[in-house]
């Protein structure tokens, strides 16, 4: 609800800022969460003093501002990345101050979009539709950063820490390990792209460079870490043959992400146009009485993947789905249709065990069963 800080944000409003609060660390940085004078909600990057990569350093080396140089180094890599790969699916810059800190001048802080750790567990818990779209915000990225204005951009270390979560969209935090040159080659053995699990060769290109190694290398860690685990389990039915062939095509890297992007666009064309119905059994001898302008006020029960913790709360593409849904669960008895939408333009209701008690709501509808 707070206002969104503007661009080109400095050191000033750094010196007023409320409530900071650790938000975590890797080998380099370490990321507080701050509220700015505004009410707005940021986060501040910065080098990590008792961090990893600075304590090496200096143990190695007993150059405290030299050792510092370096880590901020990366910092300063990733403000100019995140600043040249403006897309909505990187974490937005909204600015920097060089400051004196400790005994160290001219310290980098980075101010940038707060976001909220990808948690994997989480995810698989959350419904399919909010799984698809961190998915397809992925293929977004991928795309923008192989054809980015840099050239073909790869992340070296990708895993889901490098990602965070803004208002459901996925985006890339964690740029300092990100490469625009592509492989050089003599031949196709000099193109391998290594995993864990198993290797690729690539073509080697006349001109000498591994023919899309930089984006498959992005493509199959996609697969590895969210396609496999998010893409197919719960989806539609009918969106499964898709599903699993975008699946496979990834984790064989027989496509590139031009086409994976297509693929999953055209997934969100049939889940949002409600295309993906036309086979459902939408033929219920049941009968259900409109109540508009009500609401059932208790009388919940709980489902997977509820939007709402203790009750039954799914989306819907209309009503038909919304009778199918309630026909499929044996507790149901009625149904609630607010006026709020998910992301891709749904309809949530609440599922209900019965009826004993309608209030009036001006902003819902709810449907009791009266016969079948
Ligand atoms: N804008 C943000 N909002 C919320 N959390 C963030 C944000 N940026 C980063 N984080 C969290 O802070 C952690 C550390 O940030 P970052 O990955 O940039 O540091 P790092 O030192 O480069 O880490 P690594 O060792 O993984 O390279 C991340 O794992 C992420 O969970």
């Amino acid at each position: 609800a707070s206002p969104c800080p503007g661009p080109g944000l400095g050191c000033p409003p750094l010196r007023n800022v409320s409530g900071a609060q650790y938000v975590g660390s890797g080998y380099t940085k370490a990321v507080y969460r701050v509220r700015l004078p505004g009410g707005a909600a940021v986060a501040l990057k910065a080098v990590d003093f008792s961090g990893h990569d600075l304590g090496s350093c200096v143990r190695e080396f007993g150059a405290r501002r030299g050792c510092y140089r370096l880590a901020a180094h990366k910092l300063l890599k990733e403000m100019v990345l995140l600043e040249r790969l403006r897309h909505p699916n990187v974490l937005q810059l909204y600015g920097y101050c060089y400051q004196d800190s400790e005994d160290i001048p001219d310290t980098l802080t980075t101010i940038t979009e707060l976001g909220a750790p990808v948690e994997m567990i989480q995810l698989l818990q959350t419904s399919w539709e909010d799984r698809f779209r961190i998915c397809l915000s992925l293929g977004r990225l991928l795309h923008h950063l192989a054809h980015s204005p840099l050239g073909s951009v790869t992340l070296l270390d990708f895993r889901p820490r490098q990602f965070v979560l803004v208002d459901g969209e996925l985006k890339v935090t964690d740029l300092d390990d990100a490469r625009v040159e592509e492989t050089p080659c003599a031949s196709s053995t000099d193109c391998i792209l290594e995993f864990p699990a198993r290797n690729f060769t690539l073509p080697c290109s006349a001109q000498g460079w591994c023919e899309g190694m930089n984006e498959k290398r992005n493509l199959y860690n996609a697969y590895r870490f969210f396609f496999t685990y998010l893409l197919p389990h719960s989806a539609p039915s009918s969106l499964r043959p898709l599903l699993d062939s975008i699946v496979n095509a990834t984790g064989e890297l027989t496509w590139g992400v031009d086409e994976t992007l297509s693929q999953l666009e055209k997934v969100l064309h049939l889940f949002k146009s409600g295309q993906y119905l036309q086979n459902s059994s939408a033929s219920s001898s049941a009968e259900y009485q409109r109540l508009p302008d009500s609401t059932i006020p208790r009388e919940d029960y709980r489902c997977w993947p509820s939007y709402h913790h203790g009750s039954c709360l799914l989306s819907v593409f209309n009503l038909a789905e919304a009778v199918d849904v309630c026909e499929s669960h044996a507790q149901c008895r009625a149904f609630v249709l607010t006026n709020q939408t998910t992301w891709t333009g749904r309809k949530l209701v609440f599922f209900k065990t019965g009826w004993s008690q309608v209030v009036p709501d001006p902003n819902k509808i709810t449907y009791v069963r009266t016969s079948g």
